[in-house]
């Protein structure tokens, strides 16, 4: 249970940092915005990567690997640009639904600033209410739960902090799939003409490590659900679900690869290709690099067309989706709230 729902924030201290959206920051919600980060310059790739090997560094040739990726992609990846401008707007479009003002607190789980730090600014504006949201849509321990666990560590060095309400996953919330099934279709209908009845659609997300998907994780069947879903609102009848990005480590990872289901297609009839990253929602290294040039390269060995459909980005149907999720989420709270006679002020719902 909640012990920190009857701690009202003080407002007469209104607090310090950027303004919240909306009419000032009574009643402020506070949200925190999670997502994998990226390097903003090639020579924090080394600190970036040894972080996401747990702080074991990179072999030479490991670290020259990506930074060649982050090279051919431009010099740098716009996660960290659109991962803010995702947390703009819906704190933009809560605050708006909600009538009372909204401020994302933004963390990495890779890179500064951290999610303890988010959490830290998150603390110190003193939110009435908090939520906490990861820019994944399927459910990992090797992804969601490091987020979530980096958030409570940091949370529980504050014996004040408000108490925060994370969103666990959105792999199949029908907005999400109306989102993917859409960009599916304009996918499609931008393949040359011909190539379109012979073209199969491959979803894609981010691989992990076979050992825990051994140890029961949800991952897989939540990248399946939201494939099977997405395949049945676009109509398809020739779908697939593959993973790709899989890590330079000792362990065997989740597969089957996307370059070799690609290289596959043609044996089975197949004319072109849709890639659909369905385990992201921005555009970055693994959508830009493994798969618009090394998966695009190899279609084009095997003499398929190749299409990846657009990122959700912070587009406007997938801001709504996010909004959707933390409204959910509140509404759920202050359900909760009410039922335990936590907040006797809320009316009571339902
Ligand atoms: C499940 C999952 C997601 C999806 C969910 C989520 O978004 O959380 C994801 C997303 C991303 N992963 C990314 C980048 C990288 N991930 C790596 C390595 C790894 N990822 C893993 C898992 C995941 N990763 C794991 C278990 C490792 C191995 C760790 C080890 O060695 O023990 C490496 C190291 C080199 C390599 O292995 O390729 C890089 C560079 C970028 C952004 C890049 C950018 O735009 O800059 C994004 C969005
Ligand atoms: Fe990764």
């Amino acid at each position: 249970m909640d012990q920190n729902l009857s701690q009202k924030p003080s407002h007469s201290d209104p607090g310090q940092g950027a303004p919240a959206a909306g009419p000032g920051r009574k009643d402020l919600v506070a949200l925190l915005v999670m997502a994998y980060g990226t390097p903003q310059s090639l020579d924090q790739v080394e600190p970036y990567y040894t972080h996401i090997r747990h702080g074991r560094p990179p072999t030479p040739e490991l670290l020259q690997e990506l930074i060649d990726r982050y090279k051919a992609i431009g010099g740098k990846s716009p996660l960290h640009e659109i991962t803010e401008e995702q947390a703009r707007q819906v704190a933009a479009v809560v605050a708006e639904r909600l009538g009372r003002p909204v401020e994302p607190f933004v963390g990495y789980l890779h890179i500064a600033p951290f999610i303890a730090e988010a959490v830290e600014r998150l603390v110190a504006a003193r939110p009435q209410e908090a939520v906490g949201l990861v820019l994944a849509p399927q459910y990992s321990a090797a992804s969601v739960a490091l987020y979530h666990r980096a958030a409570q560590e940091a949370l529980a060095r504050h014996p004040g902090a408000p108490a925060v309400h994370f969103i666990d996953h959105f792999h199949s919330h029908p907005g999400f799939i109306a989102a993917l099934a859409r960009r599916v279709e304009r996918a499609l209908a931008e393949l040359p003409a011909g190539l379109r009845e012979g073209a199969v659609v491959i979803f894609t997300a981010h691989s992990i490590p076979q050992p825990v998907v051994d140890r029961g994780d949800p991952y897989p069947r939540h990248v399946e659900e939201t494939a099977a879903k997405v395949a049945a609102a676009a109509g398809l009848s020739r779908w697939r679900v593959a993973y790709q990005s899989a890590g330079r480590t000792a362990d065997p990872w989740l597969g089957p690869d996307v370059t070799e289901v690609i290289r596959r297609l043609p044996g089975e009839g197949a004319r072109a290709v849709v890639v659909c990253p369905a385990g992201f929602v921005a555009d970055h290294l693994e959508v830009l690099y493994d798969l618009d040039i090394e998966a695009r390269q190899v279609a084009e060995e095997v003499g398929l067309a190749f299409a990846r459909t657009p990122s959700l980005n912070a587009d406007a149907d997938f801001i709504e989706v996010l909004a959707d999720l933390v409204l959910d989420r509140l509404g759920a709270t202050r359900h909760e709230a009410a039922a335990s006679g936590a907040r006797p002020e809320d009316p009571q719902v339902g």
